[in-house]
């Protein structure tokens, strides 16, 4: 059973998948302080917040079961990510499931703030009849500056034209292209200041986007302009606004979001151009049942099916990409455990991954965060997932390396892992064969050709007759079956390699025993996790014994 706390106003509507799932059990705390909530949060699995809850590292530093925090919403500037990240905690959104509540909204602010309506609602529900103070603007044939031209601000856009407005829009991946298929000017920062009459950014808040707008940004803007931000507070520099207001240079604002939520800063609240509202970007009766819906299954997939989508700490890919790599993805970990079992305990201090064939055309981003966990969970064992595996790879001060190759190795695909430490090392080719399945085909410098399974025998002998029935007489004797053998060499007579899949776990005894044989160097239990035991997060391989 998954136990969800279900912090912030989130809709019922919307978690019923969760409410109705008889794995998981939702629980509400919607007024708890941070303080509080860290004494409760070490029970849960998931939690669920709007921009209320501040996620910090604090918090994460209790949520010891914790491993997904669902943002109900899109920016997830009050979640601590990096803490989070480093938790092997997965952030989850809703992108696009508050696209259209928040775009109306912007154009609801828009209006009001040129045609004064909430001022004039104020004066008229007061008693007074003022047809004269609240004279305003058209929107119809002036120039929208658009900052930020992702899902909002292209929405935006599009509902801007039709009242007759002439769009500029700038966004780092806005393309010529895509802006005159929207029908709107690709323009830079300095062009949007001096041309527009209304400004409306739509960025998220980052190092970059902090202060975007600030004294020297409006000193450069045409007199009369006016601003709207039902993104993020802090992008406009509240100080800088007000200021260009109060000396006539910007004609008002119309502001949603702000540096500090709940805004009591009196600058902004009692300035008669500035109009406000409580982040309500988002607040209609549909976006929130679909950000709620959107986290509940997400989160369901991601308990029963390991499955991640929206995670803003992990890798995007396509479902299409997702399911081609599929059946990479637990021999890529079965890899990463083998390799490291192969240097004997010692830790990698580097690590080189190759793709060849089919594999160079995909993103492998996933798959390579897949074998370096198959390594790292050897000696990091549960703590270390798909989410967090390259902080703990920087923080081990282990480095990898990553190459995609034009080269043939033979096989329609193949990955090949090696590991070094000082002089130690070790390398495991591996591939998919259509129709058959995961094969190891390769070990160090021996080819072989062996299904991965959770008990490998690892054998290192003369090339000799006689070495092979042995062997397997042995185990015979202590009533160990034998699945496949496989055995390698590189010339004949030379060191030679066996390897076994078995039915059970060998001891120590019979590993002792077999390295008694005559003309055998080294055995050596090699334990994969079980296909049952793989999950994207987490797979616990046993340590191995070897002589
Ligand atoms: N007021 C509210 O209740 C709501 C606020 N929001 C906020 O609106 C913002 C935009 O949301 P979406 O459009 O869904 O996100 P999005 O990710 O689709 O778009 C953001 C765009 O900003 C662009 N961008 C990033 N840095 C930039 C920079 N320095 N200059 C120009 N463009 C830059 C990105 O390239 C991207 O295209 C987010 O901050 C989100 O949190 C979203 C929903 C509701
Ligand atoms: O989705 C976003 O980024 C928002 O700002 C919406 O915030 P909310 O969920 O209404 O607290």
């Amino acid at each position: 059973m998954y136990k969800i706390l279900v912090t912030d106003g989130i809709s019922d509507t919307g978690l019923k998948s969760l409410f109705d799932h008889p794995h998981f059990v939702v629980e509400r705390q919607p007024t708890l302080p941070t303080v509080e909530l860290k004494n409760i949060i070490g029970d849960y699995d998931a939690l669920i917040v709007r921009s209320q809850t501040k996620v910090t590292e604090e918090l994460l530093e209790a949520a010891d079961k914790l491993r997904v925090i669902a943002r109900a919403g899109v920016g997830v500037d009050n979640i601590d990510v990096n803490a989070a990240t480093r938790k092997g905690i997965i952030v989850i959104n809703a992108p696009g499931a508050n696209t259209i509540a928040a775009t109306e909204h912007t154009l609801a602010m828009m209006l009001s703030l040129a045609r004064k309506i909430p001022q004039a609602h104020e004066k008229t529900v007061s008693g007074i009849w003022d047809r004269n103070s609240f004279k305003g603007v058209e929107l119809y044939k002036k120039t929208l500056g658009v900052i930020g031209m992702g899902k909002i601000g292209v929405e935006v856009a599009k509902r801007a034209k039709s009242f007759g407005m002439n769009i500029l829009g700038f966004d780092p991946y806005l393309t010529e292209e895509r802006a005159n298929k929207l029908g709107i000017t690709k323009a830079s920062l300095d062009i949007i200041a001096q041309e527009s009459d209304f400004i409306t950014v739509h960025t998220p808040l980052t190092n970059d986007t902090r202060g975007l707008i600030n004294d020297e940004y409006l000193r450069k803007t045409k007199k009369g302009v006016r601003f709207v931000n039902c993104a993020r507070g802090g992008i406009i520099d509240e100080k800088a606004l007000v200021r260009a207001i109060q000396e006539g240079h910007v004609a008002g604002a119309a502001l949603d979001v702000f540096e500090k939520e709940p805004v009591a800063n009196p600058e902004l609240l009692q300035n008669p151009n500035i109009i406000v509202t409580p982040h309500l970007g988002a607040s209609t009766v549909e976006a929130q049942e679909k950000v709620a819906e959107e986290v509940s299954a997400e989160i369901i997939e991601i308990f029963e099916k390991q499955s991640i989508q929206n995670a803003v700490n992990m890798p995007q890919m396509s479902g299409e990409t997702q399911a081609k790599l599929q059946p990479y993805l637990l021999l890529g970990d079965q890899m990463g455990q083998l390799v490291v079992q192969l240097l004997k305990g010692n830790a990698p201090a580097k690590i080189e991954i190759n793709y060849y064939g089919d594999l160079i055309g995909e993103d492998t981003e996933l798959l390579t965060r897949t074998l370096l966990k198959g390594i790292l969970s050897y000696h990091l064992s549960d703590s270390v997932n798909l989410i967090n595996v390259l902080h703990l790879l920087k923080e081990q001060g282990v480095s990898y390396n990553v190459q995609k190759n034009a080269t043939n190795k033979g096989f329609a695909n193949y990955m090949e892992l090696s590991v070094s430490q000082g002089k130690d090392s070790a390398k495991v080719g591996a591939t998919v064969l259509n129709g058959y399945g995961a094969r190891i085909v390769k070990i160090n410098q021996y080819r072989i050709d062996i299904k991965p399974e959770k008990h490998l025998l690892y054998v290192k002998h003369q090339d000799m007759p006689g070495m092979i029935g042995k062997v397997g007489s042995l185990l015979g004797d202590y009533q160990i079956n034998i699945g496949t053998m496989q055995v390698g060499r590189t010339t004949i007579g030379g060191e030679a390699i066996m390897c076994l899949t078995l039915d059970k776990k060998v001891d120590a005894n019979v590993l002792r025993a077999l390295t008694l044989i005559d003309g055998l160097n080294e055995a050596q239990l090699l334990e994969l996790a079980s296909v049952d035991s793989f999950e994207a997060g987490r797979v616990k391989p046993q340590k191995v014994e070897s002589i």
